[in-house]
Order: structure tokens, then C-alpha cells, then sequence
């Protein structure tokens, strides 16, 4: 069925990577591939999906596609060394470390390991600190939540001026780098968290709510304003009877009564965190030129 009010990432994620094969090939009478490096540790089910997914649509996207599945039992030195010899791999331009790591590694000092040419993720302090100071051009921008802004200008466009926009989450890998996104577009900006009083009033107000809480179903029909734009991006596995499912942040039905448009899971804001990831390590290569 063709719904209007439903945001299909999955559709837009795959007009992205058309364009990433197109240019891939373009550069490739270059003679650069761009070479894409996951290090993964430990062997977390739902880590192993994603790590496996990524790595398909590299080699799909033309790209060289390296997984490193590091043993749970890692220490820290083995982690940073990897990472080391990464940075140094000409054949590689864009390293992603997949997160969670194992409790033990201290996962924000491997992450500032990434060189931030190479920092495909952008979760490094100089990617970071750019797409704060609002620095544009050569800052690469998170997967997520450049996906979930792309969706968004898709619908509203490009300049978001006098409209209220809600975050729920403050990660560094979701909340934070959406937030500073939406305030790039000109929009006004809240961010919610756990210690936030009164959510539901101040998702009310909102004419866009981006939900990255990690709960289940939590952002309920009655908070919306009618005709409000929601992202959804919540991955939650739960039990429905016999069977499992897979959830958002969003209580969907509810939501979607309310709304003038909104992502479902499976097929919003994932495949285009996906896409994105690829965009960002093509456009590495491109930058480090060989
Ligand atoms: N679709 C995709 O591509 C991706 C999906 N995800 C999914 O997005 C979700 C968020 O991910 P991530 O940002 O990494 O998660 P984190 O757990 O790092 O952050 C969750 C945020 O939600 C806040 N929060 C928790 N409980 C409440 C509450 N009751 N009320 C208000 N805020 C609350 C937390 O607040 P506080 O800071 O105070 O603890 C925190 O800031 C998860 O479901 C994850 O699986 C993540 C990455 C990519
Ligand atoms: N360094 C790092 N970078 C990340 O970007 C990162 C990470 N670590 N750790 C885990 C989270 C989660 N994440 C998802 C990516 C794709 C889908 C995705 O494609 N989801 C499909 C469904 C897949 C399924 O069925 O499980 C969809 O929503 O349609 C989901 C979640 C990236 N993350």
C-alpha cells in the first residue's frame, strides 16, 4: 500500500546508495575503492546482525569490506592496537567501532583512537566539536542522525525556521548530534532525558519529535500535536505472545493517528543509518584521495 503519511527510509535509503555505487564506480577510474573496517568484540546477537548487514552493503556498494570480530574476552591494549594499525592501513577510510563494547573496555577511549579523517561514525572529538562549533564542510556527520535529518528535510525542508523540535535522548551517538542538527536548520530546539519533568507537555508543543529513549512504545499518541512530523528511532526487540517483534521508541498505532507523517520500524530510521554509513566512508576516500 502506498501511504503517504508513512516515511519509508527504506525507499530513500535506496536512492542513497544508488547514488554511492554510481560514484563508487567514478572514483574507482581513480583508483581508490573506499575500504570500510568494523570492529566488532564480543559476539552480542543483535551487534552480529548489524556488523553482518553493514558489511553487505559495502560489498554491494563496491567497496573493500573488512569485519574484525574480536574475542569478548579482549583487553583494552589488543583493542587500541587493532585500531592503531587500522588508522595506519592505507586500504582502509572509514573504521567503525560497533558499540556496545563489553564492560571492561573503555569504549570512549578506543572511539577517540579512530583517526577522525577515518572516523566514519563521527563520533570523534574533532568531529564532534565541529558539527557543534557548526562547522561546515570536511566534519563527518553521525549515520543516525544524519539520516534521520535527510527524512526530515525530505518532508519539511531544508530550513526548519519557527518550527519546535523535541529530542528524547542526549547520547552522544543519537540525541546530542540530532539536536545540533535541527538547530543548524533554524529549528528551536528541546532535549529530553530521563531527569526531564513533564515530557508529555513538552512533546505537545513539539512540530517534530525525534524519539531515541530505548524503550519500548514510549512516546504515546495523546502527547502528540496533531499533524506533528515523528522519527522513530528505537530498536527494541519484545515478546508479542509466542512470537518476537520488532519495536520503536514510538507507540506506533496511536502516533501515526496523530501525525501528518512517520517512520515505521523495521524500515525507517535503520536502513538509512546504513546508507549513511556508506555515504560517509565514500566520502573519506574521497577526501584522503588514494
Ligand atoms: N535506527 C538506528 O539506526 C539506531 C537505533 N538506535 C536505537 O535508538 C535508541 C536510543 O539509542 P541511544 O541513543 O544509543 O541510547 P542511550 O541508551 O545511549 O540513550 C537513551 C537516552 O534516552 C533517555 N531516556 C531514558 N529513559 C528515559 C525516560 N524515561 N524519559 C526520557 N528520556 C529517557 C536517556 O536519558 P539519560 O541521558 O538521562 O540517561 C538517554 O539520554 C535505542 O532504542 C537504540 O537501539 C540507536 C542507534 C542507531
Ligand atoms: N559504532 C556504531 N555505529 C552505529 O551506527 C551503531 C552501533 N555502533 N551500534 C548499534 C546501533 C544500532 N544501529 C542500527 C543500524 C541499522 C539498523 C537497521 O537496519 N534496522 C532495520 C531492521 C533490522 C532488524 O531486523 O534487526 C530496520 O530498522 O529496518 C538498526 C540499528 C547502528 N548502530
Amino acid at each position: 500500500m502506498n501511504d503517504d503519511k508513512i516515511i519509508s527510509g527504506k525507499l530513500a535509503a535506496s536512492v542513497l546508495i544508488e547514488d554511492v555505487k554510481r560514484e563508487t564506480a567514478a572514483l574507482a577510474a581513480r583508483g581508490i575503492k573506499p575500504g570500510l573496517a568494523v570492529v566488532m568484540v564480543g559476539d552480542d546477537p543483535a551487534s552480529t546482525v548489524y556488523v553482518t548487514s553493514k558489511g553487505r552493503m559495502a560489498d554491494d556498494c563496491g567497496f573493500l569490506s573488512r569485519t574484525y570480530a574480536l574475542d569478548a574476552k579482549s583487553n583494552q591494549a589488543e583493542v587500541i592496537e587493532l585500531v592503531k594499525t587500522l588508522n595506519d592501513d592505507d586500504e582502509i577510510h572509514g573504521i567503525l567501532i560497533q558499540l556496545p563494547l563489553p564492560a571492561g573496555l573503555d569504549a570512549e577511549r578506543v572511539i577517540q583512537t579512530v583517526t577522525p579523517s577515518k572516523d566514519v561514525d563521527g563520533f570523534s572529538e574533532i568531529n564532534a566539536g565541529r558539527l557543534a562549533i557548526g562547522s561546515t564542510g570536511s566534519t563527518i556527520v553521525p549515520c543516525t542522525p544524519a539520516g534521520c535529518a535527510l527524512l526530515i528535510q525530505q518532508r519539511l525542508g531544508a530550513d526548519l525556521s519557527g518550527k519546535r523540535a523535541i529530542v528524547i535522548g542526549r547520547s552522544n551517538i543519537v540525541g546530542k548530534p540530532m539536536a545540533q542538527l535541527l538547530l543548524a536548520a533554524n529549528a528551536t530546539v528541546t532535549i529530553a532525558h530521563s531527569r526531564t519533568a513533564d515530557l508529555p507537555s513538552l512533546v505537545r508543543d513539539a512540530d517534530i519529535v525525534v524519539a531515541a529513549v530505548g524503550r519500548p512504545e514510549f512516546v504515546k499518541g495523546d502527547w502528540i500535536k496533531p499533524g506533528a512530523l515523528i522519527i522513530d528511532v528505537g530498536i527494541n526487540r519484545v515478546s508479542r505472545g509466542e512470537k518476537k517483534a520488532l519495536v520503536g521508541d514510538v507507540a506506533y498505532d496511536e502516533c501515526y493517528a496523530k501525525a501528518s507523517a512517520i517512520t515505521p520500524v523495521p524500515g525507517g530510521v535503520g536502513p538509512m543509518t546504513i546508507a549513511m554509513l556508506m555515504k560517509n566512508t565514500l566520502e573519506a576516500a574521497r577526501r584522503i584521495g588514494r
